[in-house]
C-alpha cells in the first residue's frame, strides 16, 4: 500500500473514533439524561425546561448574582428576617411556585429530582437503605480533591467498611479525650478578642475568626498539629476549599472543570500535595512507639484498623485514611464553625436568649473549671443549637443518586436520577412548622427532638437514615464548650455594619461576615 493509501486508512480510522467518541458523548450528554427526565415527566412531575449545554445553570446563576449584593433587613426595627429560602436558593423558591414541592432540574446535561416533600423523603427511605443508595458521580468527580474516597463519598460496601471503622471513633468516651485541645484553642482566641477590645476595636468578624478557631480544633481532633507537616497540611486544605469554592463553578456540564484550567490545575496540586504530607504523618504514626497514646481521631482510625486488622473487609488502607482526615476537615469544621456563627448572630439579636444562657451557665458550671460532665447539663444551650441548626442550617442540602429503579406509589424514580434534597426549604416550610416556622423560638425543642415538626423528616439539620452524620457528638461537644467560654467572657451585639445576606458556598454563610460589638462581661 503506497504512503496516499495508508493516509486514507489512517483518516479513516481518525474518522471512525471521533465517530464513535461523538456517539457515546451524544448517549451520555443527551440521550440517557433525557431518558430519565421524561420518565420522570410520565409520573406527572414538571420543572424548568432546560437547554443545552447548561441546563438550568444560567437562571440560577442570574438569581443568584441578583440576590447576593441584596441584605434581608426588615427596615422598620432594623431587624434581620430569618425567612431566607428565597433568598439563599431564589431559583427553588421561584420553581417551588410553579411546580410545587418536588420537580425536576437541570445542572448541565444531568438531571435531577429536587425535593421539598417530607413525606416523600420518608417513603424514599423507608424503600432503600443507606447502603444502596449512591452520591451523584458529578459531585463526587467535583469534590475529589476534598473527599476522595472518604466516607461522604463512598458507597456500597465501601461505605459500610469505612462506616464500621470510622464511627466507634466519634463515640462520647473517646471524644472526652479532645476536649482539652478545644478549651486550648478556644482560650486563644478568648485572649486575641480581649487584646483587640484593649486596644479599642471591639468590632470583630466572628465568623472568620470562629471558622480558623474551628479549623485549628478539627485539624488538632483529626491529625494533630504537633509538626510543620500538620501545619503545612492545615495551610494547604484551607487554602484548597478557597480555590475549588471561590471560583464560578459549572457542575454538571460537560468540560466545566476546564473553563477555569489555572483553579482546576491548583486544586489537583494541592490535592496532591495534601496527600503526600498526610501520607507520611500516617506512616510516622504507624511506626511511632507512641500512637497509642495519641487521642486523636488518627490515632483512633489506626487502632481500629489494627484491632481488626486481618478480618476480611474490616482494614483502610493508608490511601483511604488519608481521604478520611480530609473528610473530618471538609466535613467538620466549617459546619460546626458556622453552627457557632449563626448562634452567636441570634444571641446578639435576642439578648433575652444571651442572659438565659449565661445564667444557665452559672448555674451548671459556677465557678469550677469547665468540665465535660457538666455539658449534658446546658440543656437550654442544645434547643438554642436545635434552633439555630433549623433557622440556618450549615448543611442546606443533601444529595443522593438513585442505584435501583425506586418505585413509590405513582412515581418511578429510574436508577441513575440525582436527588436533591432542599434542607433550607424544609425547615422553613410553614406547612410542617407552623406560622412561626420562621421565628427564633428555642423553646419548640424544650419537650421535642423534632421542635415541633408534624413530620418526623422534617428536620434534617445532620442527614437521614444510616448516613446520618458520623460527627454530630463531636459538634455537640465542640459546640457547648466554645460557647460557654465566649458567653461566659462577652457579650454580644449587633454590628450596624452587619448586612444580612446568607448564602450557599458548599455550607450557609453569611456572605460579608459577622461583624459583632463585643464587650467583655
Ligand atoms: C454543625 C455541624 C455539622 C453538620 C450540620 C453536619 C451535617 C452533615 C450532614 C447533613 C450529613 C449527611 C450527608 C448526606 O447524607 O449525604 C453529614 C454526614 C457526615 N458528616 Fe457531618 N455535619 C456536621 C459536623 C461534622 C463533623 C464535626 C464531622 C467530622 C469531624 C462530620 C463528618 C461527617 C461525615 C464523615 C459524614 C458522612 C457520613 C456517612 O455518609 O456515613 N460532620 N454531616
Amino acid at each position: 500500500m503506497g504512503f496516499i493509501g495508508l493516509c486514507g486508512v489512517f483518516v479513516a480510522l481518525l474518522a471512525t473514533v471521533c465517530l464513535l467518541l461523538l456517539f457515546i458523548l451524544t448517549l451520555c450528554w443527551w440521550v440517557f439524561p433525557n431518558q430519565t427526565h421524561k420518565k420522570l415527566m410520565k409520573c406527572g412531575l414538571g420543572g424548568p425546561t432546560p437547554s443545552f449545554p447548561l441546563g438550568n445553570i444560567k437562571e440560577m446563576k442570574r438569581a443568584k448574582n441578583d440576590n447576593i449584593e441584596s441584605s434581608l433587613v426588615v427596615s422598620s426595627n432594623n431587624n434581620v428576617t430569618h425567612d431566607i429560602h428565597s433568598h439563599v436558593f431564589p431559583y427553588f423558591s421561584c420553581w417551588q411556585k410553579s411546580h410545587g414541592k418536588v420537580f425536576v432540574y437541570w445542572l448541565g446535561t444531568e438531571p435531577f429530582l429536587y425535593i421539598a416533600d417530607a413525606e416523600l423523603l420518608k417513603k424514599m427511605s423507608a424503600e432503600v437503605m443507606a447502603k444502596r443508595w449512591g452520591k451523584p458521580s458529578v459531585f463526587r468527580n467535583d469534590r475529589d480533591p476534598m473527599f476522595g474516597s472518604g466516607l461522604v463519598m463512598v458507597e456500597g460496601n465501601d461505605w459500610v467498611r469505612h462506616r464500621h471503622i470510622v464511627a466507634p471513633a466519634f463515640n462520647p468516651i473517646n471524644l472526652k479525650g479532645m476536649a482539652n485541645m478545644m478549651v486550648e484553642s478556644a482560650n486563644k482566641m478568648i485572649d486575641r478578642w480581649a487584646t483587640k477590645i484593649k486596644l479599642g476595636e471591639p468590632e470583630i468578624d466572628v465568623e472568620r475568626e470562629i471558622i480558623a478557631t474551628a479549623g485549628e480544633i478539627i485539624a488538632r481532633t483529626s491529625f494533630g498539629m504537633k509538626d510543620d507537616n500538620a501545619r503545612d497540611v492545615f495551610d494547604k486544605l484551607r487554602a484548597l476549599q478557597m480555590t475549588l469554592f471561590k471560583n464560578n463553578r459549572y457542575v454538571g456540564v460537560p468540560f466545566g472543570k476546564y473553563f477555569n484550567v489555572k483553579k482546576t490545575l491548583e486544586a489537583k496540586r494541592l490535592g496532591r500535595e495534601i496527600d503526600e504530607l498526610l501520607s507520611s504523618i500516617i506512616e510516622a504514626r504507624k511506626k511511632s512507639p507512641q500512637k497509642d497514646s495519641q487521642k486523636d481521631l488518627l490515632g483512633l482510625l489506626l487502632q481500629e484498623n489494627h484491632q481488626v486488622d486481618g478480618r476480611l473487609g474490616k482494614t483502610l488502607t493508608t490511601r483511604e485514611v488519608v481521604d478520611e482526615c480530609k473528610t473530618f476537615f471538609f466535613g467538620g469544621h466549617e459546619t460546626t464553625a458556622l453552627a457557632i456563627t449563626w448562634t452567636l448572630l441570634l444571641l446578639a439579636m435576642h439578648e433575652d436568649w444571651q442572659n438565659q444562657l449565661r445564667e444557665e451557665i452559672r448555674e451548671v458550671v459556677g465557678n469550677s473549671q469547665l468540665d465535660i460532665s457538666m455539658l449534658a447539663g446546658l440543656k437550654k444551650m442544645k434547643w438554642v443549637m436545635n434552633e439555630v441548626l433549623r433557622l440556618y442550617p450549615p448543611a442546606p442540602n443533601v444529595q443522593r443518586q438513585a442505584r435501583e429503579d425506586i418505585k413509590l406509589d405513582d412515581l418511578t424514580v429510574p436508577n441513575g436520577t440525582n436527588l436533591w434534597i432542599d434542607v433550607v426549604a424544609m425547615h422553613h416550610d410553614t406547612e410542617i412548622w407552623g406560622k412561626d416556622a420562621n421565628e427564633f423560638r428555642p423553646e419548640r425543642f424544650m419537650d421535642d427532638v423534632n421542635g415541633g415538626c408534624k413530620h418526623n423528616m422534617g428536620y434534617l439539620p445532620f442527614g437521614f437514615g444510616g448516613r446520618m452524620c458520623v460527627g454530630r457528638n463531636l459538634t455537640f461537644m465542640e459546640y457547648k464548650i466554645v460557647l460557654t467560654l465566649l458567653l461566659s467572657r462577652f457579650s454580644f451585639k449587633l454590628s450596624p455594619s452587619y448586612n444580612h445576606s446568607p448564602s450557599i458556598m458548599l455550607s450557609l454563610r453569611p456572605t460579608h461576615g459577622l461583624p459583632l460589638i463585643v464587650q467583655p462581661l
